[in-house]
């Protein structure tokens, strides 16, 4: 796979300077501190970090006083109320309501408090379930949810909305980011609640010490994904906060939407995922599909055409990332 080009990086990423103050909100989680080591791997030093219990982001009142105490000038937007298919099924009202109530108080008071550069993290479950594959930007709105994550998809739909509405009253830059299924270091490995990749490295790991002959996976193994390490979506976030005039034309739609897909542009069926993660884990059972669990849309790969011509390219192929990430795994859980 081509490496990540630094030099075309290089000549449009010439702002943000490396004293700003960087709010990333949801710093401990997957995407969160993925952005942190971005950040910090880039010489930011100033980057305003609170978890959960220090600042409950669907209280509007304290996500005033927090950005007028603290006046980020820059924002990345990874709270959220996140989990795989099972989750999303099973918790539709806490989908819709939590991350309704994070985005409108984040987008809002960075606005009121003159922030004019914040990139909001979607998600590719916002295209229509059976959209055509690879999916543009342009075919947000163009037809019928996945029932799995609908109520999740509708606020995702309603912050891109935002970044829109807001860019076009009052000026601002944000932009709305929308990857593909992500996977790396600090990934939940709750298996109620997780997504699919550490779902099958932790069963995958668990069965082999336990030699147990058998793993469960849900669903008929036969729906199409696209994944990216997320170190790789870091790197593609902070490249595009940073891109001015220039560079930022690339990926604006004909009304000024800053909608931008990143994936790495392959995808293969979950019962292809589930054998190369077998083989990373080296496990040599029997793996077991679980019907009765859904499915979820039959196929979302993302088309990333906007976002290699701005100059960004993934660096890890998804075995390479499958072998760190069960690496990384290790270490964890080891200590
Ligand atoms: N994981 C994936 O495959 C994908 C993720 N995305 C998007 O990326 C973003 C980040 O996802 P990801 O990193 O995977 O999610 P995680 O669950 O790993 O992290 C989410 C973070 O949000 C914070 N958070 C949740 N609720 C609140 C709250 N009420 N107040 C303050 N902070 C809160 C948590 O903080 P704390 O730890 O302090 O509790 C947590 O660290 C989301 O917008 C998601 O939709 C998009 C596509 C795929
Ligand atoms: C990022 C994305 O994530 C979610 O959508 P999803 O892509 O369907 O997510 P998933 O990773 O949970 O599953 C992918 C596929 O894998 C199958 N599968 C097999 N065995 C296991 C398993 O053991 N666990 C899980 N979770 N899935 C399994 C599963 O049945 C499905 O066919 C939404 O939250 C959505 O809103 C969203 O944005």
């Amino acid at each position: 796979m081509i490496r990540l080009s630094c030099t075309v990086i290089r000549i449009l990423s010439n702002t943000m300077n490396q004293n700003a103050r960087i709010y990333v909100a949801g710093h401990r989680g997957l995407v969160g501190s993925a952005l942190v080591r971005a950040l910090e791997g880039e010489g930011y030093t100033r980057i305003l970090k609170r978890t959960s219990v220090e600042l409950d982001l669907t209280n509007q009142a304290a996500v005033r006083e927090f950005f007028q105490r603290e006046r980020p000038e820059y924002v990345f937007l990874a709270a959220a109320k996140v989990g795989g298919i099972l989750a999303n099924n099973t918790y539709p009202a806490q989908f819709i309501h939590i991350n309704l109530a994070i985005q409108t108080n984040v987008i809002h008071e960075a606005w009121r408090h003159g922030v004019q550069r914040l990139l909001f993290l979607g998600s590719s479950c916002i295209y229509p379930r059976e959209c055509p594959q690879p999916m543009k930007e342009e075919y947000l709105l163009t037809g019928p949810l996945e029932p799995t994550n609908r109520p999740y998809a509708v606020a995702k739909i309603a912050g891109i909305e935002m970044c829109r509405a807001y860019n076009r009253e009052y000026g601002t830059r944000y932009l709305a980011v929308m990857p593909t299924n992500l996977y790396g270091p600090n990934d939940n490995y709750d298996l109620a609640g997780s997504h699919v990749i550490p779902a099958m490295i932790r069963k995958f790991h668990e069965a082999k010490v336990s030699g147990s002959g058998q793993v469960v996976l849900w669903g008929t193994g036969s729906p199409r994904r696209e994944f990216l390490h997320v170190d790789d979506l870091a790197r593609g976030c902070v490249h595009l906060m940073r891109l001015e005039g220039g560079g930022e034309e690339a990926f604006l739609d004909s009304e000024n939407v800053p909608l931008i897909n990143i994936g790495s542009g392959v995808d293969q069926t979950i019962r292809e995922l589930a054998e190369m993660v077998r083989e990373v884990v080296e496990y040599t059972g029997e793996i077991v599909w679980d019907a009765d669990k859904p499915d979820g849309t039959p196929r979302k790969l993302l088309d990333v055409n906007k976002m290699n011509a701005v100059g960004w390219q993934p660096s890890l192929t998804l075995r390479e990332g499958l072998a760190v990430t069960y690496q990384d795994f290790l270490a964890r859980t080891s200590s």
